[in-house]
């Protein structure tokens, strides 16, 4: 629905202009017509090169587009000033500072600046929304320190809290988890995904976690590297093939049925394994990172079946292979076992 849009481009396209006549202006991608709705978390992923900045860049107005037009809330962009552009739309980019001689809390309150000016003063509202946006991006202990001093994944934050504070209806990201470790990465995400789905604001961020962004995201926006962007429900592209197809490259091994990049080519194998679900995936990350084809068929001379065992608190591995069982109680015997059976197999 038309009202629920926060940006959407028809036509567009994306780029940069020559600066002399001697060198050829650059279309990194055209014809897009993306619909970025209230409520929603996209990601936004593509080749390096694909051109993820430079939509981000130009759909929050920072970079002129090539042709066509971009809308923010139904509204056309050149018809809107800065600030009412700023009041619609917040960055988060990864550009580095280049400001000093500033407090996190500061810098936070900046984003406050569509609605005070730069030099106005913080109204009790717009205290409660800094501190709020403080808060929500975890960096309460920061408040004080110098914000050329923090580390990247500190500054990742408060550039997050600082878009929170200024409130907009879109949120663009580029690549807002690159410095952050595990837990803060998920927080990131989830405090993302409680603004789009509770406040009912638009997210897009980029990134290059596909893990990520299959489990993150509402909707995907894939880019290729030749400038077209599909959009859908990510279980979807990746069913029809279209999540690979975008990052086609020779090596680049996406696995369907887990959801996961395959790291190594199967020689050995298969191998079918049955029991404790748990058990059953740690085992089969094991195998294949060992070079066994993991089989969903019972077919195969050899068969796991892992439970759990309660005696030892831990699990246990049964091989049946050709008649015979063997019992084990870690990955690492199991991996020995197999090893042996191989070279057995493959023995004159
Ligand atoms: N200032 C510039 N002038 C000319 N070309 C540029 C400029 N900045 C980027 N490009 C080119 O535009 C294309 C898209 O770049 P962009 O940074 O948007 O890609 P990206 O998908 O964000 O890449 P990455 O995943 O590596 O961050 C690339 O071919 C890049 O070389």
């Amino acid at each position: 629905m038309e009202e629920q849009s926060a940006i959407s481009s028809r036509d567009l396209a994306i780029g940069f202009r020559s600066a002399g006549r001697r060198r050829a202006s650059l279309t990194v991608a055209d014809h897009i017509d993306i619909n970025l709705r209230r409520g929603e978390v996209v990601c936004l992923l593509g080749p390096n090169g694909s051109g993820k900045s430079t939509l981000i860049r130009t759909l929050a107005g920072l970079h002129a587009p090539l042709d066509g037009n971009i809308y923010l809330s139904g509204e056309h962009i050149t018809d809107l000033s800065v600030k009412e552009i700023s009041r619609r739309v917040s960055t988060v980019l990864t550009d580095r500072l280049t400001i000093g001689n500033i407090s996190v809390y500061d810098l936070v309150a900046f984003g406050r600046s569509p609605y005070t000016g730069w030099f106005g003063s913080l109204s009790p509202e717009d205290e409660e929304r800094v501190a709020w946006a403080i808060e929500s991006a975890g960096i309460a202990h920061l408040r004080e320190r110098d914000v050329l001093h923090l580390s990247d994944g500190e500054r990742q934050k408060v550039m997050i809290a600082r878009s929170l504070a200024q409130d907009t209806s879109a949120i663009l990201l580029d690549e807002p988890t690159a410095h952050l470790d595990l837990p803060n990465r998920v927080a990131t995400i989830r405090l993302l995904r409680a603004l789009a789905h509770e406040t009912g604001k638009a997210v897009l961020l980029s990134t290059h976690e596909l893990d990520l962004a299959l489990k993150a995201a509402d909707t995907l926006w894939l880019l290729n590297q030749k400038g077209r962007i599909t959009a859908g429900t990510p279980e979807d592209l990746v069913l029809d093939g279209t999540f690979e197809a975008v990052f086609e490259q020779a090596g680049f091994d996406f696995d369907r049925s887990t959801g996961s990049v395959r790291l190594h080519e199967p020689s050995r194998g298969p191998v079918f394994l049955s029991g404790d679900p748990t058990g059953t995936f740690w085992t089969r990350r094991a195998l294949e990172r060992s070079g066994y084809r993991v089989n969903e068929s019972e077919k195969g001379d050899i068969r796991i079946e892992i439970a759990v065992n309660q005696r030892i608190c831990g699990f246990s591995w049964i091989i049946q292979c050709r008649g015979d069982a063997y019992s084990h109680s870690s990955v690492r015997e199991l991996l020995v076992e197999l090893s042996r059976l191989d070279e057995a197999k493959d023995a004159p």
